[in-house]
């Protein structure tokens, strides 16, 4: 999207259940996610954060035995409509994950590789939306040069940074973060933060992250897992200094475990 161009849409999430076989994963989730806004899901291992981002855009679908109920908005896309075109879907709602994952091929091809995809040939234009992409991910200057080497040559973080660029190559509205960080040292870890900052205002975000300061440091909003329920989700501001419900303030303080809630 560029800037300037159309307002990125929100996300509504209404009594998003999901199960794996037999057990629940997500129960009865309801969450809005105001359009241009980053949202931090945080929560113990295994509370439903990634099986809620996979929903978003319905990558959870290629695990076997998923069921899935309630209802997902973006826009005025009904994400968990049969017959849904899922293409379409993740073209809008792109997704970075936890290890960089860029394809075996030049840096220039990584991103011109979704555009390609959408049917772009012209070699002008696809000079014109990898340049574009590269510069909004801030790795344009790093790589200007050596557009025709291998991405596998980059560094870890300049690899995410490539990743993200690939993401936004096809003009998504809205991003999804697994723990993009994890991998990354301090350094690259300052760089994606700044750029999720900065990416902010055209694109809806929504980050996984274990890292409280760091979800701190770059959401607007949290929401706070914990056995695939949704604890509280409010404004990140509030939400760290005066959380509502005593099990959030037990998990920022480091005291969730063993947490026997009263
Ligand atoms: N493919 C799968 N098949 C069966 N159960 C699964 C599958 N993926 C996740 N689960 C289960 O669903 C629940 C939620 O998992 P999920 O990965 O969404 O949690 P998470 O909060 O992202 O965890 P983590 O922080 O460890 O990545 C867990 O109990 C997990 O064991």
């Amino acid at each position: 999207m560029s800037q300037g161009g159309p307002v990125p849409p929100s996300i509504e999430v209404d009594k998003l259940s999901v199960w794996y076989g037999s057990q629940r994963a997500l129960a009865k989730v309801s969450l809005r996610i105001p359009a241009g806004h980053v949202l931090a899901l945080i929560g113990p291992s295994g509370c439903g954060k990634t099986t809620f981002l996979r929903t978003l855009n319905r990558m959870v679908d290629r695990t076997p035995g998923v069921r899935i109920a309630g209802r997902v908005t973006i826009g005025s896309m009904d994400v968990l409509a049969p017959g849904l075109d899922l293409p379409a879907l993740r073209r809008k709602v792109g997704m970075v994950f936890q290890s960089p994952n860029p394809f075996p091929f030049t840096i220039f091809d990584n991103v011109a590789y979704g555009p390609r995809i959408a049917g772009m040939t012209e070699p002008h234009a696809l000079r014109l939306i990898v340049e574009k992409s590269l510069k909004q991910a801030s790795l344009w200057d790093e790589v200007r040069g050596k557009l025709r080497r291998s991405a596998l040559t980059l560094s870890g973080g300049q690899q995410q940074r490539l990743c993200i660029a690939r993401a936004l190559a096809v003009e998504p509205d809205v991003l999804l973060m697994d723990e993009p960080t994890a991998a990354l040292d301090p350094v690259s870890t300052a760089k994606i933060e700044e750029l999720i900052r900065v990416l902010r205002s055209r694109y809806t975000i929504v980050v996984v992250t274990h890292n409280l300061q760091q979800a701190a440091r770059i959401s607007d909003y949290t929401a706070f897992f914990a056995g695939g329920e949704l604890i509280e989700v409010g404004p990140t501001r509030k939400m760290f200094t005066a959380p509502d419900d005593p099990r959030t303030e037990a998990y920022l303080t480091g005291r969730y475990e063993g947490y026997d809630g009263r």
